[in-house]
């Protein structure tokens, strides 16, 4: 394949990201808000966004933060609880709220406030799936008797094939997969099932976590899983199926809390996630797949309009900051410090 110096596409949007609120809010919004037209916005907040009603307010309050002149629109969720009432779905969907997002409890930070049992929703995911919201799930057993790196795989026997026989008509998104076993699901699924994938899942395997002493700013979750795996997930990516889209999962947290005897599961990408995303499709010699992957499958799997507009990425070499402001904190992303051979130009 030819070498290419640039690279155009429909602005891409984030299919999954996390915001948080107040002051790391405003912190993080300008990056996804530059390289980003739309982002569906993760409700994992504390206390998690529950109602419509909420969902509208966190809406306002990014849309406040936003820096003058940018053009972003934030595409609400809703936390799924055991309890949240069937009523909840339709003032949803008036409040412009597209999707709810399934924490199976205790599997993620703030998590705590999930899902102990799907059964218990069922009457909710009626409604949605009656009120055409999606259902985004963040895909791991949470039973300690699973070892971390099969809890992906065994949500899929024990939870998605359920879900996906009882409501066959709820379009539900298999957020950040991270195994062979998960891209296998979706690849063979039918159009109501999608997923996303993160830079890191398409850059890494568990190797990085341990190069040269333990990693923080490597461990996410669900974690990084082995190589055969990150094959699996790069493939899917770069083969062309509208079933996977560009969904960062950038996840702030201080550094102070990732260095730090208990680390906080998140990788930050927001800085640079179209430049993370080119460099594992050059390495496939598949930046022609990117488009559709950052630009357009997203969009058509949620039903609604692409893009229009247009960014750019240059080939040259830039330097990622170590570290980043974060309210009265620091923030350090992933890849913080080193070289990066793609630049986002706008
Ligand atoms: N991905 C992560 O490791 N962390 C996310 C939560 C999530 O998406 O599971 C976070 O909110 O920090
Ligand atoms: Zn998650
Ligand atoms: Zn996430």
């Amino acid at each position: 394949m030819q070498a290419m110096n640039e690279l155009s596409l429909i602005r891409p949007d984030d299919w999954h990201v996390h915001l948080r609120d107040g002051a790391a809010l405003a912190a993080v919004l300008p990056a996804t808000a530059r390289q980003f037209a739309r982002a569906i916005v993760m409700p994992n907040l504390r206390p998690p966004v529950t109602t419509a009603e909420q969902a509208s307010a966190y809406r306002q309050r990014i849309l406040a933060a936003l820096p003058a002149g940018a053009s972003f629109t934030p595409l609400m969720t809703m936390y799924l609880t055991d309890n949240t009432p069937v009523e909840e779905i339709q003032k949803a969907r008036e409040a412009g709220v597209v999707a709810l997002k399934l924490y199976p409890a205790g599997a993620t930070t703030n998590s705590d406030a999930g899902v102990t049992d799907i059964r218990k929703t069922y009457k909710t995911l009626e409604a949605m799936q009656r009120e055409g919201l999606l259902l985004l799930v963040h895909g791991e057993v949470t039973d300690p008797e699973v070892d971390v790196f099969d809890r992906e795989a065994v949500f899929i026997d024990r939870v998605m094939q359920p879900l996906r026989r009882d409501f066959p008509e709820l379009k539900v998104v298999f957020e950040h997969i991270t195994t062979l076993e998960a891209a296998q699901y979706v690849a063979q699924s039918d159009r109501f099932t999608a997923a996303t994938l993160t830079p890191q899942h398409l850059l890494y395997n568990r190797n990085a976590i341990f190069t040269g002493g333990l990693r923080p700013h490597y461990y996410c979750l669900p974690v990084l899983k082995r190589e055969q795996h990150r094959q699996a997930l790069i493939q899917a990516a770069t083969s062309g199926s509208p079933k996977f889209f560009l969904g960062t999962d950038s996840a702030p947290h201080a550094s102070v809390m990732k260095e730090n005897s208990v680390c906080g599961a998140g990788c930050y990408t927001a800085l640079s996630a179209l430049e993370l995303y080119a460099e594992a499709f050059e390495a496939m010699g598949a930046l022609d797949k990117l488009e559709g992957f950052s630009s357009l499958h997203g969009p058509d799997f949620y039903g609604l309009p692409r893009n229009t507009e247009r960014v750019t990425l240059r080939k040259t070499a830039w330097t990622l900051p170590e570290s980043v402001p974060f309210g009265e904190a620091q923030l350090k992303p992933l890849r913080g410090g080193e070289t990066l051979h793609w630049q986002f130009v706008g």
